[in-house]
């Protein structure tokens, strides 16, 4: 061989390889999974259930509109890994409601999908089973699952909406949602949000922009045209009208919290310059309380302290991250205490109920 023809079939080898390497779908490898139709054909919500979900989600609008000056209460662990301790903390939710209903509206977080800052466990959706064998299919089952025995108490849950693909499967039973800070500013999600009829509350961005969860709360409320996913799990082009329930979620940022009042009365002016109307939920965790969920509950009661001494009316809910024991657990499957989260850390039960039940006694005259 010449060494000419020797660099012609090197040449001809990359070629060859950068070639098949152009098709990125032969990188990776794909399972199929049912469709959300077939998912909710096995796991039907009964048109009581749907009826009750539908009831809430106005209860919710109405409170943003400010038709019900209830104060939504939107409680729940960082994340949901077993079913088991996501019905008790369900049912104890349930029989508090009944106590505070006449000044509050509890709604259960129930998040199965998490947003990771680099890498780490993604939620019970991605991997059910804790052990990295992301076995999907059962995760969106078990979600699917236990939102119906969650709404089956008669609760409201609430969820963050990460990958557009999930929402198909689970939406019909939320009655509240959240664009988390990491996508605020993604175009597929506000889309995705511009055709969800449930209120949806847009984050601050982990740097603590304002700006870009207005942005997001404008192009949700549009109609918007674009690739998603239909019913029978068919690659569609979608069309929607916009979400006209779409508000502001204040969580701190980089440069501290944003729950005191003076950053709620330039939030209140930010949305007013905007065009947007007076709604704001604020999230006791995450930035509000540097990240150390003991402070939740100095958060929750300023937050309370501004409604009744100020009476400020833009605020209309409240997030805690509370499970039934308090703090957090790393993930070792073999090795859970139950009812510990094994995400961010959480406020136990005991001091949840306690921050409600004072809280709903400063909002009765
Ligand atoms: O609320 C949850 C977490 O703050 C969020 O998922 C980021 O978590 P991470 O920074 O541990 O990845
Ligand atoms: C991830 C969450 O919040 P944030 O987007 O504010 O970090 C969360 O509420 O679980």
């Amino acid at each position: 061989m010449t060494a000419n023809m020797a660099i012609l079939q090197t040449t001809e080898i990359t070629e060859q390889r950068d070639i098949s390497q152009v098709d990125i779908a032969q990188s990776q490898s794909a399972r199929p999974l049912p469709s959300p139709q077939t998912l909710k054909s096995e796991l039907l919500a009964t048109d009581a259930l749907l009826q009750q979900v539908a009831g809430h989600r106005r209860e919710i609008e109405a409170i943003l509109n400010g038709t019900d000056d209830r104060l939504m209460v939107i409680t729940g662990p960082c994340s949901l890994h077993d079913p088991e301790a996501a019905l008790e903390y369900g049912r104890k939710l349930k029989m508090l409601q009944a106590q505070v209903e006449d000044k509050m509206l509890l709604v259960m977080r129930c998040y199965f999908e998490k947003p990771r800052t680099t890498v780490g466990w993604k939620g019970m959706l991605y991997d059910p089973s804790l052990d990295g064998s992301h076995d999907m299919e059962t995760g969106l089952k078990s979600a699917r699952a236990l939102l119906l025995e969650l709404t089956g108490l008669g609760l409201p849950v609430a969820t963050e909406a990460l990958n557009p693909l999930a929402m198909p499967y689970l939406s019909d039973l939320l009655s509240w949602v959240a664009i988390g800070a990491r996508t605020s500013e993604s175009q597929i999600h506000r889309e995705m949000v511009s055709g969800l009829g449930v209120p949806t509350g847009f984050k601050n961005g982990t740097d603590g922009s304002l700006e870009i969860a207005l942005n997001g709360i404008k192009s949700a409320m549009s109609p918007h045209s674009f690739l998603g996913m239909d019913g029978q799990g068919q690659i569609a082009m979608i069309e929607t009208s916009g979400n006209p329930d779409a508000h502001v979620v204040l969580r701190g940022g980089k440069g501290g919290p944003n729950y005191d009042a003076d950053n709620v009365a330039s939030c209140e002016a930010a949305l007013s310059k905007a065009g947007l109307h007076a709604a704001i939920v604020i999230d006791c965790s995450h930035e509000n309380s540097g990240k150390d969920h003991a402070r939740q509950g100095l958060v929750f009661e300023n937050v309370v302290a501004q409604l009744t001494v100020r009476k400020t009316s833009a605020i209309k809910g409240v997030m805690l991250e509370s499970f039934l024991k308090e703090g957090r657990q790393n993930l070792d499957k073999d090795d859970l205490e139950y009812g510990v989260s094994i995400t961010d850390a959480c406020i136990n039960w005991e001091e949840t109920a306690s921050l409600i039940l004072s809280a709903h006694q400063s909002l009765c005259p």
